[in-house]
C-alpha cells in the first residue's frame, strides 16, 4: 500500500524535488545501506505469551504517545505540498506521533504547532536545530520554539559542513527558488533580510556549545546524529534528555554504517538513562520492532512521510503513519509481544547466522 503512494509521489513531484528528497551524499551508499540493513535482520517470535490488547504506548521527552513512531525533521515542506507544514503538522498530531519541525521548514514554527492544536486537543511538535555559531542566533531560534509551544528541542549533531548530495548538485538544486523560504530563520541576527535559506552549519562547533543550549531553556534536548557510542555517552553526560541514532538518511557522510547497526552499542552505552531513538531506512512495521529489540525506544521517520506529504499531502502522511503503526502492533502480536519492552534483543538475528 505505501508503495502505491512513494509511486504517486514520484510522479507528483518536480523531478529535482524529488531527487532532492530520494537522493543523498556521495555515491549513495548510506541511503541504500539503510533500508539494506534491514533486509539482515530477522525477528525470532516468541509463542504461547501474547495478547489481544497491546499497549504500544511510548514514553517520550516531553511526550507520551500511543505508538514509537515520530515524524523525523525535514525540509522544505512547502515546495513538496501546497499544503507543508502544516498538513504534517495536522496529520501527526491526528495520528498521534510526535512531528519534529525544524530550522529549515518553510513555515513558522508557531503556524506549525497552531496546525497541529486544531487537529488534536494535546499534540506533540519539537524543534530541530542546527546550533549557530553565534549564540545570539541559537537563541533566538530556542525562543520561537519555546513561544509557539514545542515540548522538546532535537539539536543535530552529524552537520558540521553541509552535505554534498549528489543529484541536487547535478540539478542545480542549491537554494529555495523565489518565494519560499526557511521561516524561521526570518529576522533573525544575521540572516538576509528575505530570509533564505541561510541554515547555520559550522565545523567549530563542540560539545560546549551543547552545553551552552542546555542551559539556555529548561526544555528536554534530544542530540540528532549520534553513532559512536561514546559520543552517546558523552551527550548524556552534558543532560541530553535522547540519543538520535542517525547518519541524516545517508545525506551527510557516504561512508557510514547503516544507521540501525549502530543501535546496539548506542543503547549499551545509554545503558537506560534516557530514550534512544533510531532513524534511517524505517519502511515498515517490522523495521520497527526490530529497532525496538535492538534497544531503541522509537523510531522516526523521514522520506516515508514525505512521500505521503507529496502524495496526497495531510492524508497522505496519515496513511503513512496508521500502516506503519498498524504493521507495528501487528508485528508485535506476531513476536508474542504485549508491549513494546516485550520485544528483547534476543529476539533479532542476522539472517543466515545461528546464536
Ligand atoms: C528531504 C530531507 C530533508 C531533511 N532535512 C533535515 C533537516 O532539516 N534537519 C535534520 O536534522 N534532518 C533532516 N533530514 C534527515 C531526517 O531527519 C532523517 O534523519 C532521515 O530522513 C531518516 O532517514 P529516512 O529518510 O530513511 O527515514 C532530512 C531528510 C530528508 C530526506
Ligand atoms: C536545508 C538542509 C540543511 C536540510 C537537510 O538537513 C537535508 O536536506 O538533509
Amino acid at each position: 500500500m505505501l508503495r502505491a503512494l512513494y509511486d504517486a509521489a514520484r510522479k507528483t513531484l518536480d523531478p529535482v524535488h524529488y531527487d532532492y528528497v530520494a537522493g543523498g551524499a556521495g555515491e549513495e551508499r548510506v541511503v541504500a545501506g539503510n533500508e539494506g540493513a534491514f533486509d539482515r535482520y530477522a525477528l525470532l517470535p516468541r509463542v504461547l505469551c501474547g495478547s489481544e490488547v497491546r499497549d504500544t504506548a511510548v514514553d517520550l521527552p516531553g511526550a507520551r504517545r500511543a505508538a514509537p513512531v515520530v515524524v523525523a525533521p525535514t525540509a522544505f515542506h512547502r515546495l513538496l505540498h501546497p499544503g507543508g507544514e502544516r498538513a504534517t503538522a495536522r496529520a501527526a498530531a491526528a495520528e498521534g506521533a510526535v512531528l519534529v519541525t525544524g530550522t529549515a521548514a518553510t513555515t513558522a514554527v508557531a503556524d506549525v504547532v497552531a496546525a497541529a492544536r486544531e487537529a488534536a486537543a494535546d499534540p506533540a511538535v519539537w524543534f530541530q536545530l542546527y546550533l549557530h555559531p553565534r549564540r545570539e542566533v541559537t537563541e533566538a531560534l530556542v525562543r520561537r520554539a519555546e513561544r509557539a509551544g514545542c515540548t522538546a528541542l532535537v539539536v543535530t549533531v552529524d552537520s558540521p559542513v553541509f552535505g554534498r548530495h549528489t543529484r541536487d548538485l547535478r540539478n542545480g538544486f542549491t537554494d529555495l527558488p523565489p518565494g519560499y523560504a526557511a521561516e524561521n530563520m526570518r529576522g533573525l541576527p544575521g540572516a538576509p533580510p528575505d530570509g533564505l535559506t541561510d541554515i547555520p552549519m559550522s565545523p567549530s562547533l563542540s560539545w560546549r556549545d551543547l552545553g551552552e543550549l542546555l542551559h539556555m531553556t529548561s526544555l528536554p534536548v534530544l542530540v540528532k546524529g549520534v553513532l559512536h557510542p561514546a559520543d552517546a555517552t558523552v551527550a548524556v553526560e552534558h543532560g541530553a534528555a535522547g540519543v538520535i541514532v542517525s547518519n541524516h538518511g545517508g545525506r551527510q557522510s557516504d561512508a557510514v554504517p547503516a544507521a540501525v547497526d549502530c543501535l546496539p552499542a548506542v543503547a549499551r552505552a545509554v545503558a537506560g538513562r534516557v530514550p534512544v531513538l533510531l532513524d534511517g531506512g524505517i519502511r515498515r512495521g517490522s523495521d520497527v520492532a526490530v529497532a525496538l529489540a535492538l534497544g531503541a525506544a522509537a523510531v522516526g521517520v523521514g522520506r516515508p512521510a514525505v512521500w505521503g506529504l507529496a502524495a496526497e499531502g495531510e492524508a497522505g502522511v496519515r496513511a503513512v503513519l496508521r500502516t506503519l503503526c498498524d504493521e507495528y502492533d501487528h508485528t508485535l502480536a506476531l513476536c508474542g509481544g504485549r508491549r513494546n519492552t516485550d520485544l528483547a534483543r534476543d529476539m533479532v538475528v542476522r539472517k543466515g547466522e545461528t546464536w
